[in-house]
């Protein structure tokens, strides 16, 4: 219990502030967003090579109160003054989906480096763009990241080593993740529910399954099998036509990897009902939490037994679970369960379950460059891997490169496809 108020309060509240070095990667903020504070700027304050040095809003009043509020020195009118502004080398990108490759293209044109808010774009079209750009392919390109922020944390790099990099673990079976926000949290007027924005549970919410997904199966391009939407019903005022044609909050869908395993997501931006212990004719429209959670069952795979005998074989079944993925710095948990079955010929002889739980708040191997703290939150761990590339260091390892980000664009977009929803809309904005 100590301890996780330790990692909530150190991660969220106060974490410790580094004195900078001389030459600090200089950051601008590119809105006055929710999330930027929790994204870069609280994390910039425990590195060291990291300053936040501007923002801009649409209005600069609110961009002065912003500025205030979270210690930013200097409030610049517009985004162009700030993506111009030859102080800073890097960009972060947390403006409305609609906007990230508009935004992200300009500030690659100034040859700013870009932490660029997920998904990376509106759709493929304007993903293939962006990271295709000549800008990108030249050997000075400059670092563009989508804000993945969960890859970073060791625990999910953990979940993916004992799926993928383990003596024990098979093939990938199936796939499963959720991710449920509650009825409430978003207003009738947020960027998420407005389809000229961008929006919808499936670029938004959704879009993390869709990546889990892809990396459980190591399979870049799975096959979309099945999309189902609850589209939006209760109209805010800001609400219009296409937005309850287009927006869904709500999405399940299956997908089918190269070697034939199964994957299934559900996210739920506006979720009710099946509270415990209640009928659910009590609750069905009641605000209610789940917690983002992603199962991989793995095939049988035979193993190495020095003491069985010369006709017996040996196999293990792994089903690996993990608990909160999107926020492992307060709390999150690995199960895994191994089957294990001992057989003469086909005649089973003995079978046993061992499982463990297991918790990565921390790099457990920090000789290879690798930095971190119990109390780092994803978007500390992202932090620190966008400021290695910006230097040209090799840090942990972790990283999304360019065709990732394209390839998740492509599964988001046939998602849509799949349950007759258009992609959403692509820029004017010609490369
Ligand atoms: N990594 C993560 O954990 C999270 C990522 N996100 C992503 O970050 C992005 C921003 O989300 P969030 O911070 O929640 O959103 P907000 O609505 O809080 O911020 C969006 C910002 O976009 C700017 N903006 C520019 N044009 C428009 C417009 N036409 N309508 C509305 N806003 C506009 C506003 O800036 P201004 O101040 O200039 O008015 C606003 O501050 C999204 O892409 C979302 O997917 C969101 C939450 C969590
Ligand atoms: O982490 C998140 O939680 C809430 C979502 O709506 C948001 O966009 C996402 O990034």
């Amino acid at each position: 219990m100590l301890s996780f108020i330790n990692r909530l309060y150190t991660g969220f509240i106060s974490p410790p502030e580094s004195s900078k070095v001389d030459d600090p990667v200089r950051f601008g903020v590119l809105g006055a967003s929710f999330i930027a504070p929790m994204a870069l700027i609280l994390p910039a304050k425990s590195h060291p090579e990291v300053l936040v040095a501007c923002v801009a809003a649409r209005d600069r009043a609110k961009a002065e109160l912003y500025a205030k509020k979270h210690g930013i020195p200097v409030v610049h009118s517009t985004y162009e003054d700030l993506i111009n502004d030859p102080s800073i080398s890097c960009v972060y990108i947390a403006l409305p989906n609609s906007h990230h490759y508009e935004w992200a293209l300009r500030a690659i044109k100034a040859g700013k480096h870009v932490l660029l808010e997920k998904p990376s774009t509106s759709n493929a079209i304007e993903a293939k763009r962006l990271f295709n750009h000549s800008k990108m392919k030249a050997d000075d390109a400059p670092v563009l990241l989508e804000a993945f922020h969960y890859r970073f944390h060791p625990a999910w790099q953990k979940f993916l080593a004992l799926i993928h990099k383990d003596p024990l673990a098979g093939p990938v079976k199936s796939a499963y993740s959720q991710s449920y926000l509650w009825k409430g949290f978003l207003s009738s007027d947020d960027i998420r529910l407005k389809y000229s924005l961008s929006g919808g549970c499936t670029m938004d919410f959704a879009t993390y399954n869709i990546s889990h997904i892809r990396q459980i199966f190591d399979d870049q391009h799975p096959q979309v099998e099945s999309t189902n939407f609850r589209m939006v019903v209760d109209k805010g005022s800001a609400a219009r036509e296409e937005d309850s044609n287009q927006i869904d909050e709500a999405v399940t869908a299956t997908y089918k990897s190269k070697s034939g395993a199964q994957g299934r997501i559900v996210a739920d931006m506006k979720t009710t009902g099946g509270w415990p212990l209640l009928p659910s004719s009590w609750t069905r429209n009641l605000p209610s939490f789940g917690w983002p959670k992603c199962v991989a069952e793995l095939d049988e795979k035979h193993i190495y037994d020095e003491k069985i005998g010369e006709r017996e074989t040996h196999t293990v079944q792994r089903t690996v679970t993990m608990l909160n993925h999107l926020i492992p710095q307060i709390y999150h948990c690995i199960i895994v369960e191994d089957k294990h079955v001992i057989r003469h010929e086909l005649q089973v002889v003995r079978s046993w379950t061992e499982k463990k739980n297991v918790k990565a708040y921390d790099w457990l191997d920090k000789s290879d460059g690798r930095q971190g703290a119990d109390w780092w939150t994803t978007y500390r761990y992202q932090l620190e891997e966008f400021v290695n590339r910006v230097k040209g260091r090799n840090g942990s390892g972790v990283w999304i490169d360019r065709q990732d980000s394209i390839n998740q664009m492509e599964v988001v977009d046939e998602t849509y496809r799949k349950g007759g929803l258009e992609i959403r809309p692509t820029s004017a904005l010609e490369s």
